[in-house]
């Protein structure tokens, strides 16, 4: 495959804080529509990894590309949102007073100019939109209800809702299922796996019942770079991944 077939393009990233390697000439490739989870021990430089994506961390060398083109090494945080790269954060944000059909209509790609954003007001592709994403986020039931009044899966998954309402092409989940119950964290799998195809999406998980579910390739980070690839199964039977994770 050649770099222009690829949604995300990272080679020999490197990011030192105060001398200690945090990335360690890491290199990933994430194909269109792709799903890839990311697992590795404590400090491997998962968070370090979406950071340099998403521009609140630069790379001291490296290359990183989006769309096989655009160099995100040179762009700051918003031009890289704006691209069509959106983050989730472990802990949900959602607008606890508001309810949740609210929540995804403020999140919608409404026009950015002031006096545009003013008049606002959903227009029917809008509403079907919405109406698409609580299907998607299983809260249709849940639609009226204040988001502060949702359990803590429901509003991760609110959360990943509203990101999709500004149609990234790139999806960068950060330990969804953390905190969840047994029957949220496999739905979250059957969501995210909805998701996946329309989207790219990289997530970081230490859950591997999650992973499992997820069943999609796996990259093992340690130490700032990649220590394999493959299914989960590929993976898990590794020595030196034993050694360094899953064995602990
Ligand atoms: N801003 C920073 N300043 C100094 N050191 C940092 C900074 N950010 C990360 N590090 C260090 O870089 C290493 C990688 O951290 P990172 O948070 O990326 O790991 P991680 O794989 O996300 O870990 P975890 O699973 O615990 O979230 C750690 O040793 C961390 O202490």
């Amino acid at each position: 495959m050649s770099t222009e077939d690829t949604l995300l393009y990272l080679d020999g990233v490197s990011v030192s804080f105060d001398g200690f390697r945090a990335l360690n000439s890491l290199s990933l490739v994430i194909e269109p529509g792709e799903m890839r989870a990311i697992i590795g021990p404590n400090g491997a430089g998962k968070t370090t990894m979406m950071d340099v994506i998403t521009g609140k961390t630069r790379p001291d060398t490296g290359t990183i590309l989006f769309e096989g083109r655009t160099d995100l090494t040179s762009l700051r945080e918003p031009a890289i949102a704006n691209l069509g790269i959106g983050r989730k954060f472990q802990r949900p944000t959602v607008f606890e007073m508001h309810t949740v059909w609210d929540n995804l209509e403020l999140s919608l790609k409404a026009p950015r100019r002031p006096l545009k954003t003013l008049t606002y007001s959903a227009t029917k592709e809008d509403r079907a939109r919405i109406e698409e994403i609580l299907d998607i986020t299983r809260l249709s039931p849940r639609r009226d209800r204040p988001a502060g009044s949702l359990s803590h899966g429901e509003k991760q998954w609110l959360e990943i809702g509203m990101l999709l309402a500004q149609d990234p092409k790139l999806l960068l989940v950060d330990e969804p299922v953390a905190g969840m119950t047994d029957a949220e964290t496999e739905q979250t799998a059957h969501l995210l796996k909805d998701i996946a195809g329309k989207h790219s999406v990289i997530v970081v998980e230490h859950d591997m019942v999650f992973v499992r579910e997820l069943g999609v390739k796996v990259t093992v980070l340690h130490e700032g770079s990649v220590l394999a690839e493959g299914s989960l199964d590929t993976v898990s039977a590794n020595k030196q991944v034993i050694d360094v994770y899953l064995g602990r």
